[in-house]
């Protein structure tokens, strides 16, 4: 499969701040990448960078063969080929849908744009909105109307600024899917960025997560929720909580006793480690020792959420934050008895949360 965007050591700086640093990223032609990272980590920075308004301290970005920065090019904004959606998706309030979405099509004959924006009007259910103004439509139809605008130039690349963070959220949803399917439909790449997890497994077909200006990791979001390749992607995407441990003879010891690790694990080289704990995990009993107590308790979907303190005094080993949801009624600070019913868990170092 051919690399519709590549990006190799792709570093920015601004106003002497290391902003990104040392970049790689590559999409195939049609993919859609989810960009999720703890805020000011360089999200919207990368697709500025990529769309054309930064320029990079360093760095290579191809699209579609064409170099657009390297040591010796740096293609202005718009001749990349490059959609962008805003946040607040920056229509034209003096325009119509129609004016809106012509706009970045002026180059066309009137007869061209017209059968161009009528398509579009047709595909995003807009077709009875196109005389009307801004202001006279919903926050989902001026979504629409944005995507319109967006793909009216057919662009290479689409780039999409949380473009669902004003959307309600009963209708977020629905109108994802029917966005991805249009993106689908045209073959378009497309990158956007969310602080949604849950919208990268709706709307991409990859996940990128960045922290502090590094891209931590690229793949599936099945894979990275199945193997994520540190504790800070782990911890980010919240896939369970923290049991530290002491490794002793390729064993791992905890406040909740010895827990089994799967054959090969490696050992992290660290002074401290820790296995990452999804709830199901975990198992009360009866006929033991207590090993934990209740520190918190909320009320969920899935039945009451504790948070578990270990009752150990042993500093590296201690937890407070363990995640455990069942149906049984316990109460603050009374004593239980946990075990931990895995044998494929999965061991980080620990460090500092940052
Ligand atoms: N023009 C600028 N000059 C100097 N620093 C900037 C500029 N634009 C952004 N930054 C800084 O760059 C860092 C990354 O910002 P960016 O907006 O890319 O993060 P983000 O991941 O999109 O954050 P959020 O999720 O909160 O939108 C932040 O520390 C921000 O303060």
């Amino acid at each position: 499969m051919t690399a519709l965007l590549t990006i190799n050591q792709l570093s920015v700086n601004l106003q002497d701040k290391s902003i990104l640093q040392d970049l790689q990223l590559t999409l195939a032609q049609g993919d859609i990448l989810g960009l999720v990272g703890p805020s000011g980590c360089g999200k919207t920075t990368l697709l500025n960078v990529i769309a054309g308004f930064i320029e990079p301290s360093m760095g290579f970005i191809n699209i579609d063969g064409v170099d657009i920065v390297s040591d010796s090019t740096f293609i202005a904004a718009e001749k990349r080929h490059v959609g962008m959606i805003f946040q607040d998706y920056a229509l034209f309030p003096h325009l119509t849908v129609r004016e809106n979405i012509a706009f970045g099509i002026a180059k066309l004959s009137a007869e061209q744009q017209a059968v161009q924006i009528d398509n579009l009007l047709n595909l995003l259910k807009l077709s009875e909105h196109g005389d009307k103004y801004i202001h006279q439509l919903s926050g989902g139809q001026q979504q629409r109307v944005a995507i319109a605008r967006a793909l009216a130039p057919q662009p290479k690349l689409l780039l999409l600024d949380e473009p669902f963070s004003n959307i309600d959220a009963r209708l977020r949803t629905e109108l994802m899917l029917e966005i991805r399917q249009l993106l689908k439909q045209f073959n378009t790449t497309a990158i956007f960025v969310t602080h949604n997890k849950d919208e990268v497994f709706t709307f991409a077909d990859k996940m990128a997560l960045m922290s502090q200006g590094k891209l931590l990791q690229l793949d599936s979001p099945a894979m990275i929720c199945q193997k994520p390749n540190s504790w800070q992607v782990a911890d980010f995407l919240q896939l369970g909580s923290w049991l530290p441990c002491r490794i002793l003879d390729g064993k791992a010891h905890s406040a909740l006793g010895e827990v089994a690790l799967p054959k090969n694990t490696e050992i992290p080289q660290a002074n401290h480690h820790q296995v990452l704990i999804k709830p199901q995990n975990l198992m009360l009993v009866s006929d033991a020792e207590a090993n934990a107590y209740v520190e918190h308790i909320s009320v969920t979907e899935q039945g009451y959420h504790y948070h578990l303190a270990s009752i150990s005094d042993e500093h590296d080993l201690h937890f407070d934050k363990l995640s455990f949801y069942s149906d049984q009624v316990l109460a603050i600070k009374q004593a239980v008895a946990i075990k931990v019913e895995s044998d494929n868990l999965l061991l980080f170092a620990k460090e500092d949360i940052v």
